[in-house]
């Protein structure tokens, strides 16, 4: 367990903090003695979102389109003028919709690589510039997917994931001069409120395939948040350029088919 004041005023940044995986990251960094904010989007459900958190401890939101140069410019301006430092950038925010890759629009494909991949990269871009490469110190874990053998049924994420991943062994290289580190942790399904998002028949396939999962149960997003709390701590000072699984080894043995079948049967 970490100690109590294990991120005693550090400055954390999550992005889609307002829900699931996110809600509880910045929870456990607002426990452990942080200043945590969050952004997204949809400002009434921030700002309801940041009414719970802040009875954890010192929390800021604004709202920001992780897309949006602009939001991201003045989400670091406000980070500037209020805390002077940004220590640790989570990217949580992200998502995706499942479709068959032969029927994903240019519109459906460009709106799920610049929301997971482009989105992260001009986070992790800004969040340098303006912090990180000046203070020669920062780290960043970056929420992805578990991708290792592919995404059938989300092809678009998948190969948005897997660009964040090398992005990140790039990143470390060329930042370690900076002291920066950068790291990935890439779940695998987590019980959160992003489940919400599918349909009911995707969520009976879910269901019934959680008995494959090797550790025979969904992630919770508590596992998640550990291991993001593991990699952003100094435990984990010579981890840098990593992907950390957090999936009870799905990723080894689990049926990746199973989502495509689901919707290969809506169309046939
Ligand atoms: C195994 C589980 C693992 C993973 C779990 C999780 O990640 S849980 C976390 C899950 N949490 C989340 O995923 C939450 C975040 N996700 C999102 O915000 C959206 O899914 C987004 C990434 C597409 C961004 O959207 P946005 O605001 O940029 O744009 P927009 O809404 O305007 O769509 C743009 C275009 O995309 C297309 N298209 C979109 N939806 C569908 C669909 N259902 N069907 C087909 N196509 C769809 C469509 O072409 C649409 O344009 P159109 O034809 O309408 O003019
Ligand atoms: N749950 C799961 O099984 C898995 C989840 N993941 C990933 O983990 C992350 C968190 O997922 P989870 O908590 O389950 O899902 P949620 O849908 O609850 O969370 C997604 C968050 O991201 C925010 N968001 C989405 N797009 C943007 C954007 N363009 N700019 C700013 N904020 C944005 C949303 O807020 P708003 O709508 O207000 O913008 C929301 O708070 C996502 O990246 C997801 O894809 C990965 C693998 C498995």
């Amino acid at each position: 367990m970490l100690k109590s004041d294990a991120f005693k005023d550090k400055i954390v940044l999550v992005t889609g903090g307002r829900s699931g995986i996110g809600f509880q990251i910045a929870k456990d960094f607002l426990q452990l003695g942080a200043n945590v904010i969050i952004c997204s989007r949809k400002e009434d459900k921030l700002k309801i979102a940041a009414e719970e958190l802040s009875t954890y401890g010192e929390l800021s939101y604004q709202a920001c389109d992780i897309r949006k140069t602009e939001d991201v410019q003045e989400l670091a301006q406000m980070i500037k003028e209020k805390y002077q430092r940004l220590d640790i950038l989570v990217n949580n925010a992200g998502g995706q919709f499942p479709a068959l890759a032969e029927y994903i629009s240019d519109k459906g494909w460009n709106a799920v690589i610049n929301n997971n991949l482009n989105g992260t990269f001009l986070m992790i871009r800004e969040m340098a510039n303006a912090f990180f490469i000046p203070q020669k110190q920062g780290v960043i874990v970056n929420i992805t997917a578990e991708v290792y053998r592919g995404f059938p049924g989300m092809a678009h994420t998948g190969a948005a994931r897997a660009g964040v991943e090398n992005l990140t062994k790039s990143l470390a290289m060329e930042w370690s001069d900076f002291n920066i580190r950068i790291n990935c942790v890439a779940p695998g399904i987590i019980e959160s409120s992003g489940l919400d998002n599918y349909p009911p028949q995707i969520q009976d396939m879910f269901e019934e395939a959680q008995k494959a999962i090797p550790l025979k149960r969904f992630g919770r997003v508590e596992d998640v948040s550990n291991a993001v709390l593991f990699l952003a701590s100094p435990m984990a000072a010579y981890v840098t350029g990593i992907s950390l699984i957090v999936d009870g080894a799905q990723h080894l043995g689990f049926d990746k088919m199973g989502l495509a079948r689901v919707l290969k049967s809506f169309i046939s």
